[in-house]
């Protein structure tokens, strides 16, 4: 199988999470991108969803889906969505396309988070991705300074403005040996909106597509 048929495995097998007549939230990527086309076809069995992007939205728009404002919505049973790496406790670095902030905010508002990827994702440590922060700004020059007093590389990601109307750093060279610790010490830098380790809310299920078939990843 090619990586986007793997992709598609994995969105198809996420359809069996969804609870009928409630609303679902949806991730950002390419891999949410293939499970928002499958939502398509269940559309009249779901109320609609909540949206983690602009991307998103306009996709599931486009499919007739009905999309909710989060602050109109208090109950999400399952958020389905991507990840650019995941270990086997289902910790997650996210953000590769720029939605960290919203997904981790829908994320958190979810009952269940089902993480669709394909193999390669899966990692032992975190960290090879580069880690995506976001942040304020006129703090970008703070922010850069105290992500490189930890160890880190930072790089601006050029041209990029998130929904939010803030930059994106990556970081790479963190040794990311305590990803909870790392989460909380990134966001404590003054300007920084949020970072893009999913550690105090990893995902529940990880439905991973391999050549062999979907493997189901509950965190150990
Ligand atoms: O966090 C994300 C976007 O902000 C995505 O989930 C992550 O980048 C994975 O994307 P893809 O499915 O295209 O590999």
């Amino acid at each position: 199988m090619t990586q986007d048929e793997l992709k598609k495995a994995v969105a198809r097998a996420a359809l069996a999470y969804l609870v009928d007549g409630e609303i679902v939230g949806v991730g950002t990527g390419s891999t949410a991108n293939c499970f928002i086309d499958e939502l398509a076809g269940i559309r009249h069995r779901i109320r609609g969803a909540v949206a983690s992007s602009e991307t998103t939205r306009k996709r599931l728009e486009g499919h007739g889906i009905t999309v909710f404002d989060l602050d109109t919505v208090d109950v999400i049973p399952v958020y389905v969505d991507g990840a650019d790496e995941i270990n086997a406790t289902l910790q997650m670095i996210k953000g590769g396309g720029g939605a960290l902030t919203r997904e981790k905010i829908v994320a958190a508002v979810a009952a269940k988070f089902v993480c669709i990827a394909d193999g390669s994702k899966l990692v032992t440590v975190l960290g090879h991705f580069p880690l995506p922060v976001e942040v304020i700004p006129m703090a970008i020059g703070h922010v850069c300074r105290q992500l490189a007093a930890i160890g880190g590389t930072p790089r601006l990601r050029e041209g990029f403005v998130t929904d939010n109307g803030n930059l994106i750093v990556d970081v790479s060279g963190l040794a990311i040996l305590d990803a909870s610790a790392l989460e909380t010490r990134i966001n404590q830098i003054v300007g920084v909106v949020t970072n893009g380790l999913f550690a105090h809310r990893p995902a529940d299920v990880c439905l991973l597509a391999t050549q062999g078939g979907v493997q189901t990843l509950s965190a150990k």
